[in-house]
């Protein structure tokens, strides 16, 4: 049959709203679907796709409205988010976003369209992806941002009615006994690497259920924009366990799991075959845990680490980029990172993210000073931990294990002048702090009255942290800091901010102080080293190689951390980095036709120019049609 003798008899049957090329379609797909004559329940549509291929269809795509079993059917469990929506559920979800841009949709002072910048890029990853990080690498500065902290938070909090076209995998506690057989349902052959969250605590933001994939997402943006990790092998991953999140809860336009968190043996045994699943199909993939809450983080964290190719980002890279930034801070007054050792640090947040720098803190000043047990020992002394409690002594019930080499002792605490649960600004006021660095999640923490009693601090250039995002959640701005303890401290931020004019000419430098400067480079070297775990000797080869990025007139001017404009040039020497610490560990078992033997081999420069060689670039191929 010709299409021009069918043409009339279909164009009669379609809406004349619908284009030309739909009309079509609908005949070359077969002549028996008939979505427009037939109401769903009489008479079926027959397909001949399966997979991401009818999601990205237009014409046969229901989106969340596909029913369980017809996700079976056609391979696309795993694909979506779990919630079974009605189509007018989905037209409700897509008015409340439509109506949304009539409202400011603005994240902070700093930038009013940033959520309609995100969706504008968004669609441009959906139709091509190469043009899409070409934008991102060549104005990473400018979209970072957008695609990442702090943007990338307001789109998790608003990602129901954001949600378009699925990107990544959707594991839920539903899926228990079929993950196996699941993550087949990806086309991907090859996957580098995976990014996963069970959405618990998103950057500071708390519990956001399945809207946390978005986190994943914008990490994976930064793999590929930072690191070259080729885009085609990288995946998203989202495990709903539940929210306890009492609004998404009750929405009914919510895309996850409606019911409270699984805990306990339930939650392990749903992400034990997660991880069985996708090492199974994808041996060599790297899995990257993502905003987990620390009750999860820690725990998890020692369960896989030293079986499967994964670490914590949230623990390690954020540890990793703290411990450069501090040793940025002993040089920029004029010291040698040797005396990091004598540095006085209060920390405010004994979460996953304060825990983790805090033990990379403690045993890089412990390596320092001779690297046995007595230096360890002695290193606790250099931290005063504050958090939602106060001040974390031997008086306190209840401590979480992890904290518990952070407590201070009674005795030593009121010799200070202090007691269990001082508020910050006692403890600021009463060590005085070189060093005062925020992981709390708590928005404008460091009040003024915090930053007035860090003036007295001992150090002649005290430093501040305010780690925590996205922007709203700052400990303080750098205006607050430069204003009010002085121009002469340093200054870095989870999120970005921009430099603080101090009149005369003078700048005061914002740092981004945040884990986008290792994790591209870690998950990199551990691809290209072929390592079998991720070592604690890799993670801190790559915090030295940030250290020492950093030239001494920038350190001396406040500046510790690179601009992000060279993210894909650190990224590529972080990642050299860890190549040769994991061969000189004896973990790396090589990457394609590069074996250990000849890993071993390369000088700093050569295993630079094997890195660099392997970074995808944003360039089209040609393209040769073959039939399968
Ligand atoms: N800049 C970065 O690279 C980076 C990396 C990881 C996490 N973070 C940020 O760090 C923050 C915390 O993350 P987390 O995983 O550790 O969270 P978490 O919820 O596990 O920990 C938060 C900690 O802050 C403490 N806290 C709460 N209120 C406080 C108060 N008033 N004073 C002092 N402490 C208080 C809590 O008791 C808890 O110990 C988040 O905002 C996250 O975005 C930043
Ligand atoms: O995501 C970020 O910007 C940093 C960090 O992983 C966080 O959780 O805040
Ligand atoms: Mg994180």
């Amino acid at each position: 049959m010709a299409i021009s003798s069918s043409l009339p008899r279909l164009l009669r049957r379609t809406p004349s709203s619908l284009p030309l090329r739909w009309r079509l379609r609908m005949f070359l797909a077969g002549e028996r679907s008939r979505p427009f004559t037939t109401c769903e329940g009489s008479r079926p549509s027959i397909v001949h796709k399966r997979s991401l291929d009818i999601l990205h269809d237009p014409w046969f795509n229901k989106g969340t409205a596909f029913s369980m079993t017809e996700r079976d059917r056609l391979d696309l469990r795993g694909l979506l988010p779990p919630n079974v929506m009605t189509p007018q559920q989905q037209i409700d979800r897509f008015m409340v976003d439509l109506k949304r841009l009539e409202l400011n949709a603005s994240d902070g002072p700093s930038d009013t369209n940033a959520l309609a910048k995100w969706r504008i890029l968004n669609r441009l990853h959906d139709r091509n992806e190469t043009m899409y990080y070409k934008v991102l690498i060549e104005n990473i500065k400018e979209y970072a941002p957008i695609v990442y902290t702090p943007t990338v938070g307001r789109v998790c909090q608003n990602y129901s009615g954001l949600f378009r076209r699925p990107r990544g995998m959707y594991f839920s506690a539903a899926d228990h006994g079929e993950m196996m057989s699941m993550v087949y349902n990806w086309p991907a052959e090859q996957v580098d690497m995976i990014v996963v969250t069970d959405g618990s605590r998103i950057l500071g933001l708390g519990d956001l259920g399945v809207q946390g994939i978005g986190i994943a997402i914008g990490k994976l943006d930064l793999y590929v924009a930072a690191a070259g990790i080729n885009p085609q092998r990288v995946l998203p991953v989202m495990i709903d366990v539940g929210t306890n999140n009492e609004n998404l809860l009750q929405d009914p336009l919510y895309l996850g799991l409606q019911e409270h968190r699984l805990d306990g043996e339930k939650y392990l045994s749903v992400i034990d075959e997660f991880m069985e699943a996708v090492f199974t199909r994808w041996p060599h993939v790297i899995v990257q845990f993502e905003d987990f809450q620390s009750k999860w983080a820690f725990k998890l964290l020692q369960r896989y680490r030293s079986t499967y190719r994964m670490f914590n980002d949230d623990v390690q890279g954020t540890a990793g980029v703290a411990i450069a930034g501090l040793l940025g801070a002993v040089r920029a007054q004029g010291r040698p990172m040797i005396d990091f050792p004598k540095l006085k640090i209060v920390v405010a947040g004994a979460g996953s993210a304060g825990i983790g720098v805090l033990n990379a803190a403690r045993k890089t000043m412990a390596r320092m000073l001779g690297n046995n047990e007595f230096a360890f020992e002695g290193a606790r002394s250099q931290f005063w931990v504050v958090d939602a409690m106060g001040l974390l002594t031997e008086g306190r019930m209840n401590i979480d294990p992890e904290a518990l080499p952070f407590v201070r002792k009674l005795k030593e605490s009121e010799r200070h002048g202090l007691h269990e649960g001082a508020s910050l600004a006692e403890v600021v006021t009463k060590v005085k702090p070189d060093v005062l660095l925020g992981l709390s999640a708590v928005g404008g923490l460091f009040s003024k009255e915090v930053l007035e009693a860090l003036k007295d601090s001992s150090s002649t250039r005290p430093a501040i942290f305010a780690m925590s995002n996205p922007t709203q959640n700052a400990e303080c701005t750098p205006e607050e800091a430069f204003s009010t303890v002085g121009d002469h401290i340093v200054f870095a931020s989870g999120s970005p901010f921009h430099d603080v004019n101090l009149g005369n000419g003078k700048i005061g430098h914002c740092n981004q102080g945040n884990n986008m400067y290792l994790f591209p480079g870690i998950g990199l070297g551990t691809l290209l080293s072929g390592a079998r775990v991720i070592s604690d000797g890799m993670l801190q080869a790559a915090a030295q190689c940030l250290a020492s990025y950093m030239k001494e007139e920038e350190v001396l001017n406040g500046i510790i951390y690179p601009s992000i404009s060279s993210i894909r040039d650190i990224t590529k020497e972080v990642a050299a980095a860890v190549v040769r610490e994991a061969v000189a560990e004896d973990l790396a078992e090589g990457y394609r036709d590069m074996d250990p033997q000849e890993l071993q081999k390369l000088t700093q420069e050569e295993t630079v120019a094997y890195v660099k060689k392997n970074m995808w670039e944003p360039h089209y191929p040609t393209l040769v049609y073959k039939r399968e």
